[in-house]
């Protein structure tokens, strides 16, 4: 049997820290965290209050776990963030990165003065967190280029399509494809047909606004997507753009094998299903501009 002076000294080497939290937000009791790496000693903290120690909006946000965690009587997870702007007495800006925690929040079966309480034990997820944030980077770029890939592109159109439906928000779609790089390759090797590629994708990051998106969409196709803008509207800056495309092109040539572009553009329309449909009929666009015989702009209304 564990005496009640050894079940403090086991509460006190837990690694991560353990709150005890009331519904008005006092900090009852403070055990553990005796992982130094990531904790500081948080007994200060007793007695005091929430928003004494927090900024008002992150405050709210306990307290309203804590609530929810009382209501349910189950465990809840939370993962949040907290940085010097949520802390009271610290100076906004620093050089402290963001910290992430897991909370696991559990309502308690006996109350402190009057007060019903909660366990909440937060563990210092910071590195899981930016690892996690690195993987979805990684799964969301193309390597060779990186732009953001086909997979991003699904997501992030849904995303405008949704705009489009819920606000009436106008998007203009671009599909383009390099004209003639397989005779590059083959003539010159992949790194020379690697060079038209990244020049293309160069563009896109430098001549775009900062609303604007960039995919390659696969080989040597890629998708430009213009948000809160109609296709008449973009049409003038798409025109330029083939122009800088055909520019950055030219210059990479040294023979009579010239790489140029071939680009089709539509806007999300009041009848598409789906982004899908929309990304049809660019598709569509940029074969009629390949059928005419590519270096071309064709828009599909
Ligand atoms: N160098 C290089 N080539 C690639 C890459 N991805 C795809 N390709 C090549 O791009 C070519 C794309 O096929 P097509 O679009 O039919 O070739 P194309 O010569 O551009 O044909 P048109 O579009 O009709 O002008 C294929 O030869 C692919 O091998 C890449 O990452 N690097």
């Amino acid at each position: 049997m564990i005496a009640n002076e050894q079940m403090v000294a086991v509460l006190e080497a837990l690694p991560d820290p353990a709150f005890i939290l009331s519904s008005s937000g006092k900090y009852v009791a403070v055990f553990g965290g005796s992982d130094e790496r990531y904790y500081h000693d948080g007994r200060c903290l007793i007695g005091t209050y929430l928003h004494e120690v927090i900024k008002p909006a992150k405050a709210a946000w306990f307290l309203q776990t804590i609530d929810r965690a009382l209501s349910c009587r189950r465990l809840l997870i939370e993962e949040y963030e907290l940085s010097n702007k949520d802390v009271k007495g610290l100076p906004e800006e620093g050089p402290v990165a963001p910290i992430w925690f897991e909370g696991r929040i559990q309502a308690l079966d006996f109350r402190v003065d009057g007060e019903e309480v909660v366990l909440w034990v937060a563990s210092n997820i910071s590195q899981r967190h930016e690892l996690e944030l690195r993987l979805r980077e990684m799964s969301d770029t193309d390597q060779l280029t990186g732009l953001f890939n086909r997979r991003r592109l699904e997501r992030d159109f849904s995303l405008h399509f949704d705009n489009f439906s819920d606000q009436g928000m106008p998007t203009t779609i671009l599909m383009l494809d390099i004209d003639n790089l397989k005779q590059i390759n083959d003539a010159k090797g992949h790194h020379k047909g690697d060079e038209s590629i990244l020049a293309i994708a160069e563009i896109c990051r430098c001549e775009f606004r900062k609303t604007d998106y960039a995919y390659r969409f696969g080989g040597d196709e890629f998708v430009v997507v213009l948000p809160g803008l109609m296709p008449a509207q973009a049409m003038a800056m798409v025109e330029a753009l083939h122009r800088s495309f055909n520019l950055a092109l030219s210059a990479l040539a040294d023979d009579e094998l010239l790489a140029t572009i071939s680009m089709g553009m539509t806007g999300i329309n009041a009848g598409d299903t789906s982004y899908q449909d929309t990304l049809k009929r660019a598709d569509k666009a940029l074969y009629q501009a390949k059928a005419n015989g590519k270096n071309q702009l064709i828009f599909h209304p």
